[in-house]
């Protein structure tokens, strides 16, 4: 295993509306294993143009390569002239811990972007610093990228772009998501995954809660935020709750536009339909001065 974690190990290349789709796997020092990701870096960096990124969150169960393939979204990224950034859902090897009876709402595909701090998940499962500090740091360095970054993310990841967005409003422009998890504290998924991770003091979960980190945001801190939400998607009720997000916005005056979609479900069907609209929101936003 190369531990070096300045180097990138090239994985794969194609071409993609005039722009490329690249895989690559490095050494996470957070994460103390290796890692996969992918990369879409538009056309306007082949003439060595430096540009902003969106970050991808995805689900459960999902790896690098799930938006990468099913979601669409190069076309809006080269359009735009926005790099998509597409990091893993947890640590991965075999030294990783993972649930016994592989189960797919903990551990690997599972990681909740949060720092556990319990055994034996704590040794690797620390997924907020890598996405937080470690993958821009790294991003930045090798390719043609400034600093101007939006997140957003699906499920899981939905609600990861919501938490770590609201717990670091300087380091993004504008936040977004399908689907999210809003208030993971009280869904059946969340609940399983932070008593694993974060031990049974549920004290310790509130920041990583998007529906009670937005009660204590600064509104000179606002970011633009999105959130796209399926009418007909089969975890709304019981695990998603996006009521919960909405009350808590209204209370704490935190302006986002929130769109409900008739018929639409929980799949990759319903985020390749809007993630153009996304792309064009966070470009927007990231290319304001
Ligand atoms: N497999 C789970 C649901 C998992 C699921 O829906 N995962 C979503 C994210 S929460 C996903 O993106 N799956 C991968 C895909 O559709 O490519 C189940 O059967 O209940």
């Amino acid at each position: 295993m190369n531990q070096n974690p300045e180097e990138l190990q090239f994985l794969s290349s194609h071409r993609s509306f005039d722009g490329w789709q690249k895989r690559y796997r490095h050494f996470s020092p957070s994460l103390n294993c290796e890692m996969n990701f992918s990369i879409y870096l538009p056309p306007a960096t082949d003439q060595g143009e430096k540009v902003p990124a969106v970050y991808w969150l995805s689900g459960l169960t999902c790896t690098d390569e799930n938006f990468t393939i099913k979601a669409g979204a190069q076309r809006g990224a080269a359009e735009y002239g926005i790099a998509l950034i597409m990091p893993d859902t947890s640590p991965r090897g075999e030294k990783v811990a993972r649930a016994i009876d592989h189960a797919y709402d903990l551990g690997l595909g599972a990681g909740f972007y949060v720092n556990a701090t319990q055994e034996p998940w704590s040794r690797h499962y620390r997924m907020y610093d890598y996405i937080v500090d470690e993958l821009p740091a790294l991003m930045e360095k090798h390719f043609p990228l400034d600093d101007r970054r939006s997140i957003s993310g699906h499920s899981m990841g939905g609600h990861g772009a919501l938490m770590i967005a609201l717990r670091n409003p300087q380091r993004y422009r504008s936040v977004s998501a399908f689907s999210p998890i809003v208030n993971p504290t009280t869904s059946p998924w969340g609940i399983k995954a932070f008593s694993h991770y974060l031990g049974d003091d549920v004290k310790n979960w509130w920041n990583y809660d998007a529906s009670l980190l937005i009660e204590s945001a600064r509104p000179r801190e606002y970011l633009p935020m999105l959130i796209d939400q399926g009418s007909a998607d089969e975890f709304l009720a019981e695990q998603l709750k996006i009521e919960r997000f909405i009350a808590a916005c209204n209370t704490a005056n935190y302006p986002v536009q929130i769109n409900m979609r008739e018929g639409y479900d929980h799949s990759y069907f319903f985020i390749s339909t809007f993630i153009g609209e996304h792309l064009r929101f966070h470009a927007r936003a990231l290319k304001n001065p």
